[in-house]
């Protein structure tokens, strides 16, 4: 290795390692790019122009004004380049010139975090700070922390609102006639980072968007909708779906980048530590980050270490300070920890010391990753995939902003997805597969916006015919929440939706978790996932912070916790089955059935293994909890027993190569769909009842499905083929959590047979036909 200033750095991070046995498992140089500019719109009004001279912006890149352009001419569109590729400026162009021009225009600016929608406020104060003109558009916050007096304020004289889709629901549209003026002169919505609506909340900001629309149109405005998103597969699809109507996309990114060395990581296996099932253990991806970042600091790189979670950035931070301690201890106070739940003083002195050179390395939680404003960084280390490309790239992109060289390592965890990513970075490096994913169809997310669009404008019948919802609309009658009138459909008396709605809140009823130490409310989970997560003796890990559940009631929806770190974490054991209530799609390919289906799924959780750090299991402690039904979608295979054997698949292995491909199936649906493991579910048997063959089920964890199963239909192919060579590729002998083990597995990891599995997925690939 010569070369790059990001090699340097690795090599001095693998010094005194094995070379036979490098954890390295890949390099890239991507090489520096340089901008490419256009000219300014000549739409533009110069003292657009001059107020971003003054603040130090002289020429715009391409991609900048593609995306302008589309807007300015009245077509939603979606910018997805990289990070700090200057996104904000395409929307800020259409927006300034027309709220400078037409002096009652308004917009309205959506992020899915407060701290972003105030880091973009910042931003744009900064530009209209530079000419008395700009002043009357009064920019202003709109979210859950502005009091009452500064909403009314804003409502009536802010002509730029910068909230989010929780407020935009709640605070907007369910008291939209007061807000008649701000919306029937709303030319613009901005949808910032627009691939964080995925899931249950994708869902709802979806539906929040189109009542947005709706309601904006019926006050006389035709809005355009800007979105900003990472770079993800199909931007423009993504947005059409978010809105319902059709969008552009503009993804040729202009701008410059630096030389950039990414390496992937993967930490070597424990001698002589076992865990589940007797699978080998690798280091833990946050110890060997520690490393890393020591390393880094002492060659001088001013290094980001992010990390899962709050307590996991603590001891990264700990075990960086504690070998600086012994080899250079003049840098030990050199690195520190950063996390949400600081005081935002402390934060903000962390921030100060982290941007001027003060702290050398810093182990942070993602609470650094939107919407801080650091850059220009030597290096990011990253701790375990962070679920997503887009987080990829928006960690990694905190490190040498504006064209200086940088250095990017991602350390895998023992999961198959990250085990994967190491040794496939071509999945991570290239285009991106992974699509973001919501499923604003799905009835118990549609049906209580339905109510809401009523209660804020009655339902036409064309609008009920041209959406496709009258089934619901008939049901929401039928169950006597709306009230059929000549005119349409209007809200029956009494009933006040918008409160029953919480954007992230996911679907149906909730369950409050609350400290009992201090009366807090830490957070909800579904009642779906409740029995699973929360049973009584779980830990409960909260932003970081560990709890032990006393108590679960489902009557009055309350899980009670009290603060406690034990040694041990739990994982509940359950029964499931699932029944096919409807196919929504199915293709036959000689042995190999794959199907969508419409499921329930009747799950009962009956016990919990307690596990110690390294995989050890302590007990099982049995639970006496009620069955749960979740009414959801589900991709479904089924293999004949023919083809099974030929494949040498013989009777006894079966039940653990179907269980184990199921294991790793789960854990490798998030490269094609934005999920997380947790969101599914999965069932495997020899003989299922409604097949009459072996099958295979992966579900959605959300009653009506989150779109994550559709997806996986969708992109069957590309998802067998990439978890065959997860398992195969990984170097255990018999199954390790690395490929076919799950954390979440209700029967404690076993069946589980590795060889049996290679040979079902392998059989699954030769017998899809070739894609196109
Ligand atoms: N044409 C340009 N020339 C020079 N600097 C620019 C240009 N456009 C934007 N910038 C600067 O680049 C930085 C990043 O811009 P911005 O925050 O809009 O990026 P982004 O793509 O929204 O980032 P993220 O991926 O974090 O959302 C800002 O400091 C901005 O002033």
């Amino acid at each position: 290795m010569t070369g790059s200033y990001g090699e340097e750095l690795l090599r001095a991070a693998l010094a005194g390692t094995d070379p036979d046995s490098s954890p390295v498992t890949h390099t890239e140089v991507i090489p520096a790019a340089t901008a490419r500019f256009a000219a300014w719109p000549e739409w533009l009004d110069p003292r657009i122009v001059a107020a971003y001279a003054e603040t130090g912006l002289y020429r715009p890149w391409e991609h900048q004004i593609a995306a302008a352009e589309h807007a300015f001419a009245g077509r939603h569109v979606v910018i997805a380049t990289g990070t700090a590729s200057g996104k904000s400026l395409a929307y800020q162009l259409p927006v300034l010139q027309t709220l400078l021009h037409d002096h009652a225009a308004t917009a309205l600016y959506l992020a899915p975090t407060k701290a972003l929608g105030v880091d973009q406020l910042r931003s744009l104060t900064t530009i209209l700070a530079t000419d008395p003109d700009f002043t009357r558009l009064a920019p202003c916050t709109y979210d859950g922390d502005t009091d009452a007096q500064m909403r009314q304020w804003a409502r009536a004289n802010s002509r730029i609102l910068f909230t989010n889709p929780d407020m935009c629901h709640i605070g907007i549209l369910s008291g939209h006639h007061r807000w008649q003026q701000f919306l029937r002169q709303l030319r613009y919505i901005v949808v910032d980072e627009c691939h964080h609506y995925r899931g249950v909340f994708g869902a709802h900001t979806a539906l929040v968007l189109r009542r947005l629309l709706r309601v904006a149109r019926a006050a006389g405005a035709d809005p355009v909708v800007i979105a900003a998103s990472a770079t993800t597969a199909a931007p423009a699809a993504t947005l059409t779906r978010l809105i319902g109507e059709p969008a552009h996309e503009v993804t040729q990114d202009a701008s410059p980048t630096g030389e950039r060395t990414v390496a992937l990581w993967e930490p070597d296996f424990l001698p002589e530590v076992t865990g589940e099932n007797g699978a080998p253990v690798r280091r833990s991806a946050g110890a060997e980050a520690g490393r890393i970042l020591a390393d880094f600091v002492i060659e001088g790189a001013r290094t980001l270490c992010f990390v899962r979670s709050r307590r996991g950035a603590e001891i990264t931070a700990r075990t960086a300070a504690g070998l600086l301690a012994s080899t250079a201890p003049e840098l030990a106070g050199r690195v520190a920890a950063y996390r949400a739940g600081y005081l935002a003083d402390d934060r903000r002195r962390l921030e100060r010391a982290i941007a001027d050179g003060e702290l050398l390395g810093v182990a942070t939680t993602n609470a650094l990753e939107l919407g801080v404003d650091i850059s220009g960084l030597d290096a990011v280390v990253i701790a375990g995939y962070p679920g997503t490309v887009a987080s990829f790239w928006q960690q990694a992109g905190r490190a040498g902003r504006r064209g200086a060289a940088s250095a990017v390592v991602l350390v895998a965890r023992d999961d198959p997805l990250d085990t994967y990513l190491v040794h496939h970075p071509e999945a991570l490096l290239r285009k991106p597969v992974e699509a973001t994913v919501f499923d604003p169809t799905n009835p118990y997310v549609l049906k209580p916006h339905l109510l809401c669009a009523a209660a804020e404008l009655p339902l036409k019948p064309d609008e009920v015919a041209r959406l496709g919802v009258e089934a619901q609309v008939d049901e929401l009658t039928a169950e006597g929440l709306l009230r059929r009138r000549k005119a349409g459909w209007y809200l029956a008396a009494g009933v006040e939706p918008h409160a029953d709605i919480d954007i992230r809140g996911g679907i149906g009823g909730q369950i409050l978790i609350v400290d009992t130490s201090t009366s807090r409310l830490l957070g909800t989970v579904d009642t779906a996932r409740a029995l699973s997560t929360v049973h009584p003796g779980a830990v409960h890990i909260h932003q970081g912070a560990s709890y032990v559940v006393d108590e679960l009631d489902l009557d009055d929806g309350l899980a009670l916790v009290h603060p406690e770190e034990p040694e041990w974490t739990t994982s509940a054991r359950d029964t499931t089955e699932v029944e096919v209530t409807a196919t929504v799609d199915a293709q036959d390919h000689g042995p190999l059935h794959v199907a969508l289906v419409e499921a329930t799924v009747t799950s009962q959780v009956i016990g919990y293994l307690r596990k110690l750090p390294g995989g050890e299991i302590l007990d099982s402690v049995p639970l006496d909890l009620p069955p749960q039904t979740l009414p959801t979608r589900a991709v479904q295979y089924t293999l004949t027993p023919e083809a099974l054997a030929e494949a040498g698949v013989t009777e006894v292995s079966l039940p653990g190569a179907l269980h184990a491909a199921e294991h790793a199936m789960i854990g490798m649906l998030p490269l094609v769909a934005t999920c997380d493991r947790w969101d599914i579910g999965g069932l495997s048997t020899n003989l299922h009842a409604d097949t009459g063959l072996p099958t295979v089920y992966v579900y959605d964890g959300y009653p009506g499905g989150a779109g994550f199963a559709d997806r996986g239909y969708e992109a069957f192919a590309q998802w067998v083929e990439a978890t065959a060579a997860a398992v195969s590729g990984c170097a255990c002998e018999k199954g390790c959590p690395s490929c076919v083990q799950s954390p979440k597995c209700g029967n404690g990891n076993e069946p589980l047979d590795k060889a049996g599995a290679i040979a079902v997925l392998t059989l699954i690939g030769r017998t899809l036909p070739n894609p196109p």
